[in-house]
């Protein structure tokens, strides 16, 4: 008796092969049995993994226990759950600028969390000015690359987007013949965003006769649209619906018309039909010149929630969202001297290009906020951190243990927005949530918050992550965690965090003698000892971090001025 694992695809009809792959189809309609005896009296055990693979749509793996003697057409001898990733293949071709093309469908296949293979049918000269060349891979070599992916990667989904002859047309149809996948994205690219042809109108017959008709959804732009369709003129809703009709009659089980192009329309509107009904999509325009590669982007990220076991509606949904929130994300960011910039795939280009890497010299003078306290003295948590900015405050943290979740988020919005003005980092204090939706630059945790190592998956390299620590150990943890620096306390007594131990000095100084991240010093350090702490003398104490001290007095601009003079003293 052994082991084996089958992969049964979600919408596949059921298999004919042998006992076990009928048994497998079979398990995948009863999942949530644990143990059952089929018919052939061969003993199943679905393994646990099945469960943790439940959720991953596509494939259901299947642990199945197969009698000796059981045909099983391509198992894999393993005991271990080995996770099949989802997998797109674009047949498109390449984007020198990397706005467009295959350049656009890795990248958005990566941000979905897709796999992606390639077949290059064209390479294009090509930037945010224009398309200055384009060649076109030989049909035979589209053919090679073809033949290579689908017979080995078997990918979930295929993509397609410039096709630049008939000949590659055919390729690409015989191909899917041969190796058939679960669905067919047709993006019908003709002409760049510029305005260069990218495929001619002779292509347009082989893609009504036989590319179309095997295309579980097409996704043409109005220009795409009107020229399937002979050059029809379309301009308003109703002509496009009637042209996602009129596409539909030619063979794709759904069809999505962009409007992106439509005149005198606010919103962005796109129409889908699948067969049936009809759907519009609207999302405000979002005003950037940096749309090159949407179409490109749109379609893969169809391709991709396919890949992951979507429904046609639900991945074109997910996909409409994803495009508006890379579009918003890159509505501004500087690529090329051209009138039309790529777009940012990854969304996360552009909080990287603004936030500056941390520097242990932000530690120095360390304003961590109190409601509390500020409550008593009649002042918001965004005019506290205004006026700890002005008396020279190099980091702030919020640190707001009583306040509403949507009440600390607009805070941070807020203060973030200041901080930014004085280029000075804003940290969450415990709150992870809200230092991501805030997009702050990072959190401090404490020994019994969110692990540090867990923060750090969570928050991404980027961003800045602070752990308190007592110990040594807890320092050489928070090090070994990917921690940016630690805080060091109680150097004294102090009424803002109740039972709070101690550390003293002499503790302060054997922590930061074992620490090899940079240390503040915290715990009820104001203008009358923050020498004696700085005084320490050890190289690693960067600063000295302080609430009471600046928050519960009357006017926080100026104990921070005088805090930071003191600061200044004692490092001369
Ligand atoms: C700079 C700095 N150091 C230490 C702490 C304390 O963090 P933690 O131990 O998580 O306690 P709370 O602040 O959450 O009560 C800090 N906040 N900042
Ligand atoms: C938040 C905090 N953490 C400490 C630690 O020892 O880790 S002491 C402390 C409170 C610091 O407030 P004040 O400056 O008012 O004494
Ligand atoms: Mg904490």
């Amino acid at each position: 008796m052994r082991y084996v694992q089958i992969p049964v695809p979600v919408n596949s009809p059921l298999p004919k092969a042998s006992s076990i792959s009928h048994m497998a189809y079979f398990c995948s309609q009863v999942l949530s049995t644990s143990f059952f005896t089929p018919k052939s009296q061969i003993p199943v055990l679905l393994n646990p993994g099945v469960a943790c693979i439940k959720s991953f749509h596509q494939y259901r793996f299947l642990h199945i226990k197969a009698m000796q003697g059981d045909k099983v057409s391509t198992p894999t001898p393993s005991d271990e759950c080995m996770v099949r990733v989802p997998h797109v293949l674009t047949v498109a071709g390449s984007d020198s600028g990397a706005g467009a093309g295959i350049q656009a469908d890795l990248k958005a296949c990566a941000a979905r969390g897709v796999y992606c293979s390639t077949v290059i049918t064209a390479v294009t000269a090509q930037n945010t000015v224009g398309v200055q060349g384009v060649n076109i891979v030989p049909e035979d070599f589209v053919a090679e690359q073809l033949r290579s992916v689908l017979s080995d990667m078997h990918p979930d989904v295929v993509k397609t987007g410039m096709l630049p002859s008939i000949g590659i047309v055919k390729t690409l149809c015989q191909s899917l013949k041969e190796f058939p996948v679960q669905a067919l994205v047709v993006d019908p690219v003709m002409v760049s965003t510029s305005g260069h042809t990218l495929a001619g109108p002779s292509i347009l017959d082989i893609f009504r006769e036989e590319l179309l008709p095997m295309a579980d959804i097409a996704t043409p732009n109005l220009k795409e649209a009107s020229a399937l369709l002979g050059g029809v003129p379309l301009e308003t809703i109703a002509d496009m619906r009637y042209a996602a009709k009129a596409i539909h009659d030619i063979g794709p089980r759904n069809v999505l018309v962009k409007g992106g192009d439509l005149p005198a329309s606010l919103d962005a509107v796109d129409v889908f039909y699948d067969g049936k009904d009809f759907y519009e999509f609207r999302s405000s325009r979002i005003m950037t010149p940096n749309t090159h590669g949407t179409g490109c982007t749109l379609a893969s990220s169809v391709a991709a929630e396919l890949a992951k076991g979507s429904q046609m509606l639900s991945a074109v949904k997910v996909a409409k969202r994803y495009i508006e929130a890379a579009l918003s994300y890159s509505k501004n960011i500087a690529i090329g001297g051209g009138r039309q910039g790529p777009m940012d795939h990854l969304l996360k280009l552009k909080s990287n290009v603004q936030r500056r890497p941390f520097d242990p010299c932000d530690l120095f003078l360390y304003a961590v906020t109190d409601s509390r306290m500020n409550e008593r003295w009649g002042r918001s948590i965004v005019d506290a951190v205004k006026a700890a900015l002005e008396g020279g405050a190099s980091i702030i943290q919020l640190r707001e243990k009583e306040v509403e979740t949507s009440d600390f988020l607009e805070a941070a919005k807020a203060c973030l927005k200041i901080c930014r003005v004085h280029g000075v980092p804003l940290l969450i204090n415990d709150r992870i949530d809200v230092a991501l939706a805030s997009d702050a630059d990072g959190v401090h945790i404490g020994q019994s918050d969110m692990p540090a190592h867990v923060a750090r998956v969570l928050l991404g390299p980027d961003k800045i992550i602070g752990v308190s620590c007592k110990t040594p150990e807890h320092a050489q943890q928070a090090w070994i965690d990917g921690a940016d620096y630690i805080g060091s306390g109680g150097v004294y007594p102090t009424n803002t965090k109740e039972n709070n131990k101690t550390i003293g000095l002499d503790g302060l100084k054997t922590v930061c003698l074992s620490s090899k991240l940079p240390v503040v010093a915290i715990g009820g350090i104001g203008i009358s000892n923050a020498q004696a702490v700085m005084g320490l003398g050890v190289p690693n104490l960067k600063g000295v971090a302080v609430v009471s001290a600046l928050f519960d007095r009357e006017c926080v601009l100026t104990e921070t001025r005088k805090l930071l003079e003191v600061l200044k003293e004692s490092t001369k």
